[in-house]
């Protein structure tokens, strides 16, 4: 199994290097890639920890080494907020990116599974789904949006709030990856019923969790640390579901035939072949189903702009 990342050098791609190079599976090989010159260093230091996990490092203006041959390719690379800004405002840099990125994927690993991190993710898997259209090569079942930090924020906070085993909570987290677009589905919660009240303040504090961190790393980027473990939890889903493991269910931002939106995050069972099912979100509360229906309008512009900027 050989998963590459690109973007390696950053903060979440060094954080997420350094947990795929102790938790993937014996035998895999690990491949990183980032413009920064830094990146083959980066991967002699991991090489130094002693697992079965074959490391390679690559900088330059061209990733196609690091992708030949890959199963997997997680995608972090891009700028990140500083406080008073959006996730949209990203769009500007990050399109671009993400667009030469997958142009290179669709031409040297065109039927890896592909993850992508960077923001605004909304838009960003919009501009990947439509590089891969024009390459002639997408297949909706093999590209994700990584929502995967909503969903472990929405775990930690409902465990907190409520006094849980943070491991026993289960929770989906639906829509997309910005502001009114994350939908945490608490009324789906086993073991934990909320108030009115801690309803509406916990859904606002997971959708502003973001910028929570970018507030308070005060200019100094966003969320990486939790961010490399979210992006590791759902790239090993990943890796067990092409190795034929069984009911390996994530949430992710996928095109997976949504009556919602072209691109809508749900809980989807992986496989062999990247999505093997999507799965139902399941029966969700009056307040809910007002937030997912409010949030369509700025979904679906997020989507718009992806596809625009492709075609
Ligand atoms: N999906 C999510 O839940 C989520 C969570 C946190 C951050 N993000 C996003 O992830 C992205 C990365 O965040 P970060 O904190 O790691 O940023 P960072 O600045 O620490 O790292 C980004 C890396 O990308 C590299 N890079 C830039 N252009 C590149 C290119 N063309 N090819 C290869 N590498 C390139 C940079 O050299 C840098 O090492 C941001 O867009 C951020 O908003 C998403
Ligand atoms: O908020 C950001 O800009 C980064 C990321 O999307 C997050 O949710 O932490």
């Amino acid at each position: 199994m050989k998963v590459a990342v690109l973007g390696a050098a950053g903060g979440i791609g060094q954080a997420l290097a350094l947990l795929l190079k102790t938790q993937l599976p014996a035998g895999s090989q690990l491949s990183l890639y980032d413009i920064a010159p830094v990146t083959p260093g980066v991967a002699v230091d991991l090489s130094h920890i002693p697992t079965a996990v074959e490391i390679k490092g690559f900088a330059g203006e061209d990733p196609t080494p690091a992708l030949v041959g890959a199963d997997v390719v997680l995608i972090s690379a891009g700028v990140a907020r500083k406080p008073g800004m959006d996730r949209s405002d990203l769009f500007n840099i990050n399109a671009g990116i993400v667009r030469n990125l997958i142009e290179k994927v669709a031409a040297t690993c065109p039927t890896a599974l592909v993850g992508i991190i960077t923001n605004p993710v909304n838009t960003t898997v919009a501009i990947a789904a439509e590089v891969m259209k024009k390459a002639g090569v997408y297949d909706k079942n093999r590209l994700f949006g990584i929502t995967t930090l909503d969903v472990i924020r929405s775990e930690t906070f409902i465990a907190e709030l409520k006094g849980l085993n943070v491991a026993d909570v289960k929770v989906n987290v639906i829509g997309g990856h910005s502001g009114v677009t994350i939908l945490p589905l608490l009324s789906q919660v086993e073991g934990a019923t909320f108030t009115d009240e801690e309803v509406a303040s916990l859904t606002t504090r997971i959708q502003n969790a973001g910028t929570e961190v970018v507030e308070a790393k005060a200019g100094g980027g966003s969320a990486t640390l939790s961010m490399g473990q979210a992006a590791c939890r759902f790239g090993l889903s990943l890796v067990r579901g092409l190795q034929g493991e069984a009911n390996i269910v994530e949430c992710a931002y996928v095109d997976g035939g949504s009556e919602h939106a072209e691109f809508f995050a749900q809980p989807v069972l992986l496989g062999k072949n990247g999505i093997e099912k999507v799965l139902p979100y399941g029966e969700v509360s009056a307040f809910e189903a007002n937030a997912r229906d409010s949030m369509l309008d700025t979904l679906k512009g997020d989507i718009k702009l992806g596809v625009d900027f492709v075609k």
